[in-house]
């Protein structure tokens, strides 16, 4: 079995953005900027954000974090995008994914700047991607693309089952297995036999959040399982939604949980902010 080891591969990228950046600082003689709002206290959340400061430091991305208490309105979290929208210095804008309940999360999404939105959840760049248009992509299943590009694995002609439809992972992994002439099916909580369509499955995706819900019974011999759910259990272990155990004896390439999708996320999102920066120009014009 060969382990996709995603840590490895997001520190590959990592300095190819660092040498981009080099690059953009020398030939355009401007610095990649990025801003992060995080609204509320939710740890895992502020891990996440802390992650993607550190990694725009180590690039040598500009990044300035917005922390926001729960208790703010939606329209002031309008404004305060709609300042970093107006700030030529900020390539790329995030908002920390989940919003508290009160705040609608697609009025947020849709008011950042399209070619600013690094996260590519904006409809714009989803109907983009949809339409295989250059597009910014939503890092994880940009991510999910690469590690598959880094590993050789064809997906042309390929049966592939994604267990998930969130608007994060599900669904745009989908589009990009699509649009790569895969065949796709998207199960979802409602599906009434998974297992009948995983066996058949050359690759299953699986983005659900529920701890070991594939088991080695369920993929055939051979299978790519690429395991993006992250599970905190109880005893404090770090758990995908795949039995790693069980299907590496049964998988010819698997994801691990911790060091598997999870840092190819922040690796895709500096990616993204290289590419906002290049737009600087076009769209400073507009
Ligand atoms: N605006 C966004 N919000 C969220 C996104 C996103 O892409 N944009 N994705 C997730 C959270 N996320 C990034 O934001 C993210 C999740 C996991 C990891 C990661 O490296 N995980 C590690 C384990 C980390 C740990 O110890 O908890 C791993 O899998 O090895 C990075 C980023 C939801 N919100």
């Amino acid at each position: 079995m060969v382990l996709l080891d995603g840590k490895a591969l997001s520190a590959k990228i990592k300095e190819e953005v660092k040498f981009e950046v080099e690059q953009i600082v020398k030939d355009k003689k401007i610095t990649p900027g990025l801003a992060v709002i995080l609204v509320g206290d939710d740890a895992a959340s502020a891990t996440y954000v802390a992650s993607k400061e550190k990694a725009c430091k180590d690039a040598g991305i500009y990044s300035v974090v917005h922390k926001m208490p729960s208790s703010i309105t939606e329209q002031e979290l309008l404004e305060t995008i709609n300042m970093m929208n107006n700030n030529p210095k900020l390539d790329g804008i995030l908002v920390q994914l989940p919003l508290p309940k009160h705040i609608d999360t697609t009025t947020v999404l849709e008011s950042i700047n399209p070619l600013k939105d690094v996260d590519g959840f904006h409809p714009y760049n989803v109907g983009r991607m949809v339409s295989n248009l250059d597009s910014f992509l939503s890092a994880t299943p940009f991510g999910v693309m690469r590690m598959f590009e880094e590993h050789k694995i064809d997906l042309s002609g390929k049966n592939i089952v994604v267990i998930g439809s969130s608007d994060i992972v599900g669904k745009p992994m989908a589009s990009l297995l699509i649009n790569a002439k895969a065949t796709v099916t998207v199960c979802n909580s409602r599906t009434k036999d998974l297992k009948s369509h995983t066996k058949n499955a050359d690759i299953v995706i699986i983005a659900v959040g529920v701890p070991y819900l594939l088991k080695a019974d369920m993929v055939k011999d051979g299978a790519v399982v690429i395991d993006v759910g992250i599970n905190r259990l109880e005893n404090g272990k770090l758990v995908g939604d795949a039995d790693f155990e069980g299907l590496k004896e049964k998988c010819s390439h698997l994801t691990p949980v911790p060091g598997g999708v999870g840092p190819m996320t922040i690796a895709m999102l500096l990616k993204n902010t290289i590419k906002a920066a290049n737009l600087r120009e076009k769209r400073e014009a507009k």
